[in-house]
């Protein structure tokens, strides 16, 4: 099967000057994957490790001070390939909302309060293309109503909606098109339980309906389970594991993986939960060897000196850990300074 994106060791780095130093952060940082037509592809990870960033990267949008170093990322549509780092962005701007839609973190708070749901709606298509209103109405009625959302809302400013429901207008926007890859950070943050497993299922309902791809990030594993074929586990820029789903739950292979997993409340059971210890690397300055191993309880002695390379155990399990590969799995650490 022929993967809809292709990302190839990628390296995506903020790059800042203060008092005359240049600073790097590493928030992607070689980082390998593809994604499958039809398929729901959650990433997880902890706060600050470079999911928005890959988002981002992933949609061309890379503004100063995030600037690529490397690395490439394919878009196959209907086998044509684009690379969307290398695209001028007139490209970039036909590419997304009709093919490549993105609803971004904090989404609901990008509906404009002192314009209707409506003007939003036209404002946003306006920015796009040129669109007869009537028949752009239409198009807005039918996402709205197929989306379940009354029909009012449009005549609504965005305080006068529940959470729950500007969530939902924000995901009919971004996806008014159909778009062929819809891509969400942190869709359920900021919702009540009931909220996120509205959206959950709201999202999983396109899903079935367009037969899209979807990739979705969030830190909290228990929203993947509900939803993704298949999860990618991001740790200080890297991805360091990646299953499908189930896999990934009953036979997680990295060790931050399993204390991802292991913190997860579980109803009825009363034992403590175990986070990962320590905090996570500042990707301002990362020590050499796994980004992993000053924090991880069963470290080899290689670990602090090589960093693995993500390698596939089986045919849809993956994982960068000494602990499950040899020394000829590592890759030399990336010296920015090769770049800048
Ligand atoms: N404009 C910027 N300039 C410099 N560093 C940045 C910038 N934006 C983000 N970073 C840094 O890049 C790293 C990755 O950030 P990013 O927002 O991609 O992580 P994240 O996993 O999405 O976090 P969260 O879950 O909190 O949104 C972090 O160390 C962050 O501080």
């Amino acid at each position: 099967m022929n993967p809809i994106i292709s990302v190839k060791n990628l390296k995506s780095f903020y790059i800042s000057n203060i008092l005359d130093v240049t600073v790097v952060v590493k928030a992607v940082n070689n980082v390998t994957f593809d994604i499958f037509d039809d398929e729901i592809v959650g990433i997880a990870g902890e706060s600050g490790c470079g999911k928005t960033t890959l988002l981002n990267t992933l949609m061309g949008i890379i503004d100063p001070p995030l600037k690529v170093f490397g690395g490439e990322i394919k878009y196959n549509l209907n086998n044509k390939y684009y690379d969307i780092v290398k695209l001028e962005e007139d490209e970039k701007t036909k590419l997304r909302w009709n093919v490549v839609s993105y609803i971004p973190q904090g989404s609901m708070s990008i509906l404009n309060p002192i314009r209707k749901i409506k003007k939003i709606f036209f404002d946003f298509a306006k920015s796009h293309e040129d669109l007869d209103e009537n028949k752009f109405e239409r198009i807005v009625d039918e996402r709205l109503e197929s989306l379940k959302l009354p029909l009012r809302v449009k005549n609504s400013y965005s305080h006068q909606l529940s959470g729950g429901m500007r969530q939902r207008v924000a995901i009919a926007l971004a996806t008014i098109f159909k778009p062929k890859i819809v891509i969400a950070d942190e869709p359920t943050t900021a919702l009540d339980v009931v909220m996120q497993r509205d959206i959950i299922d709201l999202l999983s309902e396109i899903h079935e309906e367009e037969k899209n791809t979807m990739i979705l990030v969030s830190h909290d594993l228990s929203i993947h389970a509900n939803i993704c074929a298949r999860i990618m586990i991001m740790y200080a820029g890297q991805i360091v594991e990646i299953g499908k789903t189930e896999t990934i739950f009953e036979n997680p292979l990295h060790p931050y993986t399993k204390f991802l997993i292991n913190s997860l409340p579980i109803i009825g059971d009363k034992k403590v939960r175990e986070a990962a210890p320590g905090k996570p690397p500042s990707l301002l300055n990362l020590s050499e060897g796994c980004p992993f191993h000053e924090r991880c309880p069963i470290a080899l002695p290689i670990c602090s000196r090589k960093n693995p390379r993500l390698k596939w155990k089986t045919e849809d399990h993956a994982v960068a850990c000494f602990l499950h590969g040899g020394e000829d799995t590592y890759h030399e650490q990336i010296n920015a300074k090769t770049y800048i």
